[in-house]
């Protein structure tokens, strides 16, 4: 069995992992300027940051509600929803995907802990 991914996940297949988040922002992306009628994408895109952002939140809400229920199935549809209205509203907003990793990768072996009291310092 090879180790690479395949090209494209299958429905259900286990097989991938969260480069997914950067293919999901080149199909957005392509849809920035296609037809609202046949493009979910192009529909927000078409309504505004400010409509997506809003979509975002409610998408938001539902996923709190999942966290609140225990039914962890709910929980990873509405995150993925969660997830793909997100980036819908960076790119929308022009923020590159790199840019939020490159946020995660500074933090990375810095206690949220920590951070936080330094911040109280500084202030
Ligand atoms: N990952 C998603 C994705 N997740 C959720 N959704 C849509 O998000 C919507 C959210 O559903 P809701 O019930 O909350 O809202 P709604 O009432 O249907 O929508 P509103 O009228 O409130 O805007 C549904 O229409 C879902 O289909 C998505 N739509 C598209 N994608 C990806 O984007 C790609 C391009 O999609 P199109 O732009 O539609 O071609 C798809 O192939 C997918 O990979």
């Amino acid at each position: 069995m090879s180790d690479s991914k395949p090209e494209t996940p299958a429905a259900g297949a286990s097989d991938w992992d969260a480069r997914i988040l950067d293919e999901l922002y080149a199909l957005i992306e392509s849809r920035r300027d296609a037809d609202p009628g046949s493009s979910y994408t192009a529909k927000l895109f078409a309504k505004g940051e400010a409509k997506i952002a809003q979509k975002l939140g409610e998408e938001a809400v539902e996923t709190v509600i999942e966290g609140i229920r225990n039914d962890p199935e709910a929980l990873a549809s509405e995150s993925a929803d969660l997830l793909y209205h997100l980036l819908v509203l960076w790119a929308a907003r022009g923020v590159r995907p790199e840019q939020v990793w490159e946020k995660l990768l500074q933090r990375k072996g810095t206690s949220g802990l920590a951070e936080k009291a330094a911040r109280n310092i500084t202030a």
